[in-house]
């Protein structure tokens, strides 16, 4: 066992919802001590701004540029994420200096794996002086440069989580974990540890996106729009019949991949009702190319809180002999287990140790990633000018 290390992992995910931050305890291999968790949701507003800089971000094609309101946005959403770890550690009697690491996903704004180009906005040195703890930022990045899909990360953290089940939390194998945030993923864990993961569908942003355009809301809260309708097969069956599905490599997703129905194709409740559908279906045909049929599906992610996906997933799985968990039914968190990924790679890129492997991003060879940014720049930078300035 390494030296464990005090972490903080900071996600703002593709729903755009807000930051969620987790504490974790970690040598980033198999020890993983999970501590407090929280989220600290976006205002309307900052929403709106986000969405706008999706637009703006559609003209990069070097992951540098930040055309349009990118570079403002980037700012006020790093400040925004000290903000949140200054109230997390208030909140937690924490002080920076208990703290040796934060992970800091950033937010993705354009994620375009065909032409190995992923941005996501966030100012790792600004993280590190506001808080004044050390930041590990752009974690995707390298991933692309050697060959990978730059997505789904989180897998590493999903096999740490398998290993440490303990045998009052036993499952069937082979296991797979599923986040069902606004794109869903999957790892496979074998009965071997081996692992197998990639995006897997459309998940909680086309819902998102209709009921917004159409009842006003941000998302459907517990599946109550989409209990009142009924499926709309031809339109799911649109979504399902996507290339996506039955390409001979699994690619990961961007936000603007799968776009939302049109006015013309449902009611409001049937849209729900068949977007519901749809997430808990493309999880079912996605787990179609997986080694094995998995027995167990281990859910996480907002998606996991839509009783209409849960219960269409319990059937379909079911139809093939899965049992579907939420997180909890292990003792795990459902909302925070993504922050809780970045804190854990944020200390295996410190370690050096890998962040993706072949058979998770479809990488050349297991590769680290990570850029470090000090919390010590400053400190550096000062003694630095007072030795030139004295006489
Ligand atoms: N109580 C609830 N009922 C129904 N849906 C919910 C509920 N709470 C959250 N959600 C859904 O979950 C979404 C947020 O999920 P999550 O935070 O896992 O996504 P994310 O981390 O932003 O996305 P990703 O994993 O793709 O990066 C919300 O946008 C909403 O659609
Ligand atoms: C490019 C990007 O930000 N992808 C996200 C997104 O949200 C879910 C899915 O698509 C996954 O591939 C990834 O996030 C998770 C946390 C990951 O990298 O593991």
């Amino acid at each position: 066992m390494g030296k464990l290390l005090t972490a903080i992992g900071l996600m703002s995910g593709t729903s755009m919802d807000g930051i969620d931050v987790a504490l974790l305890q970690t040598d980033g291999e198999n020890v993983v001590q999970r501590g407090p968790s929280a989220g600290y949701a976006y205002d309307a507003r900052f929403r709106a701004r986000l969405k706008q800089g999706l637009e703006d971000a559609k003209s990069i094609a070097v992951r540098t540029e930040r055309p349009g309101t990118l570079a403002q946005l980037e700012r006020d959403l790093t400040l925004r994420h000290a903000e949140a770890v200054g109230s997390f550690l208030h909140e937690n009697n924490l002080l920076p200096e208990n703290i040796d690491v934060i992970g800091f996903h950033g937010q993705t704004v354009l994620h375009r794996p065909d032409e190995a180009l992923t941005v996501q906005i966030g100012d790792g040195d600004l993280l590190a002086r506001e808080t004044q703890i050390d930041v590990v930022y752009d974690m995707r990045a390298n991933d692309m440069v050697h060959g990978g899909q730059g997505a789904p990360l989180i897998p590493a953290y999903h096999a740490a989580l398998a290993n440490g089940l303990s045998q009052k939390q036993e499952i069937d194998a082979p296991a797979v974990f599923v986040n069902i945030g606004g794109i869903s993923n999957l790892t496979f864990v074998g009965a071997d540890r081996r692992i197998v993961a990639y995006d897997s569908g459309p998940g909680n942003t086309l819902i998102d996106q209709w009921v917004e355009a159409h009842a006003g809301v941000p998302y459907d809260q517990g599946g109550m729009i989409a209990s009142e309708g009924t499926i709309v097969p031809e339109l799911a069956d649109r979504y399902l019949s996507h290339a996506f599905f039955t390409g001979e490599k699994r690619r990961s997703l961007d936000r603007n991949d799968f776009a939302p129905p049109t006015d013309a194709d449902a009611s409001l409740e049937d849209g729900a009702r068949t977007l519901a559908y749809v997430t808990a279906a493309a999880i079912l045909k996605s787990a179609g190319h997986l080694p094995e049929a998995p027995a167990t599906y281990v859910i996480c992610g907002g998606g996991r809180l839509n009783p209409i996906i849960m219960k269409d997933l319990t059937k379909l799985a079911g139809a093939a002999r899965g049992r579907v968990l939420a997180a909890e039914a292990l003792e795990l968190n459902g909302d925070s287990m993504e922050a809780e990924a970045w804190a854990y790679l944020a200390v295996r890129s410190l370690r050096g140790l890998p962040l993706s492997y072949p058979e998770t991003t479809g990488v050349d060879r297991p590769v680290s990633g990570g850029r470090f940014a000090s919390k010590s720049v400053d400190a550096e930078a000062e003694q630095a000018t007072r030795q030139v300035e004295r006489p």
